[in-house]
């Protein structure tokens, strides 16, 4: 079995370690995370330290994963490991549950997590997150570090920009385009297009306000 670490050990790292487990593909080496004390375990798997773990034992390790939940730190974590480390490989995690149809692709360090589907021909980016219940439906693009909430669903032929996270519950009417760094807040229902740099809320969901790239929004 292939050996992985998991950056990150907060309770995004506790879920995606559930869909790491029961796809059986990976063991577990253990956690890194600078903002945990070294020693300590989550499930049994010790924090062993941060990024300069990682760079003194790339022979021993076969992948990585990123589980920080926020897309944009995320993002911060995985180029740093890519540029530190350009060998190794970012995993998927795909719970047994979870359903990836016919020619759809889920990019390298993505995870989906329990019931999560991924429809025909639809396309997930790297480093991206599909919570439990999500899902993106056929033909859809959803770009780099985008995640979708639990129960946030899309139509068909949805695009959605890279680094934008789609709040728990929400729904996207089919064919409609969310551009990069935008967030769809919670229970929003979109049916039209959304600009890039944009919180967008409500039903039908409107544009509120811009947002900064990186700006908080869990
Ligand atoms: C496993 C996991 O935990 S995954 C993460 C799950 N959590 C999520 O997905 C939630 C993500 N967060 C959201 O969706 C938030 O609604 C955001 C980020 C879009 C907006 O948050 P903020 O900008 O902080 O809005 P704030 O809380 O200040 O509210 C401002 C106003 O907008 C309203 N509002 C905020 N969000 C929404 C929403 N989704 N729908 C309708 N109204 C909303 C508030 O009621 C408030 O109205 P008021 O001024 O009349 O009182």
């Amino acid at each position: 079995m292939k050996r992985i670490v998991i950056f990150g050990a907060g309770g995004h790292a506790k879920a995606v370690i559930d869909a790491v487990e029961k796809q059986a593909e990976y063991e577990i080496v253990g956690l890194l995370d600078g903002g945990k004390a070294a020693g300590t375990h989550v499930y049994g798997y010790e924090v062993m330290g941060d990024d300069a773990w990682l760079l003194h034992n790339l022979d021993s390790i076969d992948g990585v994963i990123v589980a920080i939940g926020d897309n944009w730190r995320r993002s911060i974590v995985a180029e740093m490991i890519g540029k530190a480390a350009p060998g190794l490989p970012f995993v998927t995690a795909i719970h047994p549950s979870a359903q990836v149809a016919r020619g759809a692709r889920v990019g390298a360090g993505s995870v989906l997590m329990a019931g999560a589907v991924l429809g025909s021909d639809a396309e997930l980016g790297e480093h991206g997150v599909l919570y439990p219940g999500s899902s993106v439906d056929h033909d859809s693009r959803a770009g780099r570090f985008v995640s979708l909430a639990p129960r946030a669903v899309t139509g068909g032929g949805v695009t959605i920009g890279d680094y934008t996270a789609v709040a728990i519950g929400a729904s996207i009417i089919h064919g409609v385009a969310i551009g990069e760094h935008a967030v769809i807040g919670a229970g929003s229902t979109v049916i039209r297009d959304i600009p890039s740099y944009t919180v967008a809320y409500g039903s039908p969901a409107k544009p509120i306000r811009s947002r900064e790239k990186g700006e908080r929004y869990l």
